[in-house]
């Protein structure tokens, strides 16, 4: 069955100081509904502009945004009624109040002021996003993390339609961000939500994306479901963005045994394995120590490649290895 859409946009252009190089240009876009719609892309690519115009916060300068096929009205009109069931989550906090409670900072997310049902509802959530602990305390004295559950509760307490995140978990420690990200995904599926959120961590995205959507300089270069996407990208720019990864010439993926005539090879560091092999002729040059695993890079006539290496502790710096490429991708000169 094909998937309900619940936000187009047709051709949106949203260009500032009418620099052409700057928002979005000509955007159309179809988000499915109850599904999470993931917005990846490099610094100053545009997807805030595109959150702020799907959600009415900004008013393309030509094309249509429709929400359940109507035309969206600025948000500035903050009594459109449709507004009420889009949801627009940043850092800033700006929609809470600093100095109440995390109580009636949830509350205030309620559209039915019935007292019964109030407290149910505001108790409800409060335990859905294990913040009942903190239910007296004063909302600008909470940690980022905290302020973060706060917010997602009282967004969602009215079960929206839809919840635009921009950013929605830099302020989180890596310790809750999974916990927070799982909870997300699971509540926000459980409701039938639409989520469209921003993030800069592909692994977040990957983790919690149905379907993606690459962004650069104002344009969507490439969409797909996550998995797709990072396993076989069209566009160089994509495998950069999405992976951990090697970008060679043809010249430099020949050192590593790579015959390749196109433009760029990249080789994703899961893609390669080290060993004490025969030659050795790769020479360890940094080891970076990321938890669980390590990247190590290795380096053999001037070219160096990234290593993910699950044996932690097995090489030094210094180290003589050969390597295995598995996998790589190519992309012609001219696949941006
Ligand atoms: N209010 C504004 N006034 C002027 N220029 C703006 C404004 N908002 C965004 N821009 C410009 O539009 C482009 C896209 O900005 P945007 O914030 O949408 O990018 P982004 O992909 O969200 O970036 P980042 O990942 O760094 O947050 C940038 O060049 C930015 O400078």
């Amino acid at each position: 069955m094909k998937d309900e859409l619940i936000i187009e946009t047709i051709n949106i252009t949203k260009n500032f100081f009418g620099n052409k190089s700057s928002g979005v240009n000509n955007i159309t876009l179809f988000i499915p509904r109850g599904k999470i719609t993931g917005i990846v892309g490099e610094s100053g690519s545009g997807k805030t502009t595109l959150l702020n115009l799907l959600s009415g916060k900004m008013v393309p300068d030509s094309g249509d945004v429709f929400f359940h096929q109507e035309l969206l009205p600025d948000r500035e009109n903050a009594r459109q009624e449709v507004h009420r069931h889009i949801k627009f989550l940043t850092q800033d906090h700006y929609e809470m109040d600093l100095n109440a409670t995390v109580w009636e900072n949830v509350k205030a997310g309620l559209s039915d002021k019935d007292l019964h049902y109030e407290t149910k509802k505001v108790t409800e959530a409060l335990s859905s996003w294990s913040i009942q602990h903190l239910h007296d305390q004063i909302f600008s004295k909470l940690s980022g993390g905290e302020k973060q559950r706060v917010t997602i509760a009282k967004a969602l307490i009215s079960t929206p339609e839809v919840l635009l995140l921009d950013e929605p978990f830099n302020q989180v420690d890596a310790r809750f961000r999974e916990g927070l990200q799982q909870d997300i995904r699971t509540i926000v599926t459980k409701m039938g939500i639409t989520a469209i959120l921003v993030s800069h961590d592909p692994a977040e995205l990957l983790s919690m994306a149905d379907q993606l959507i690459v962004i650069k300089e104002g344009e969507i270069v490439e969409s797909g479901n996550p998995f797709e996407l990072y396993e076989e990208p069209k566009l160089l720019y994509t495998a950069l963005i999405l992976a951990s990864c090697t970008q060679l010439s043809p010249a430099q993926a020949r050192v590593c045994g790579i015959t390749s005539r196109r433009g760029s090879v990249v080789v994703y560091a899961e893609d390669v394995k080290v060993s004490k092999g025969i030659a050795n002729s790769w020479l360890i040059s940094r080891i970076f120590f990321k938890g669980i695993y390590e990247e190590l890079i290795v380096e053999y006539k001037q070219v160096s490649v990234r290593v993910l290496n699950m044996a932690k502790g097995k090489y030094k710096v210094g180290d003589k290895v050969s390597i295995s490429i598995r996998k790589y991708h190519e992309f012609g000169k001219w696949a941006r």
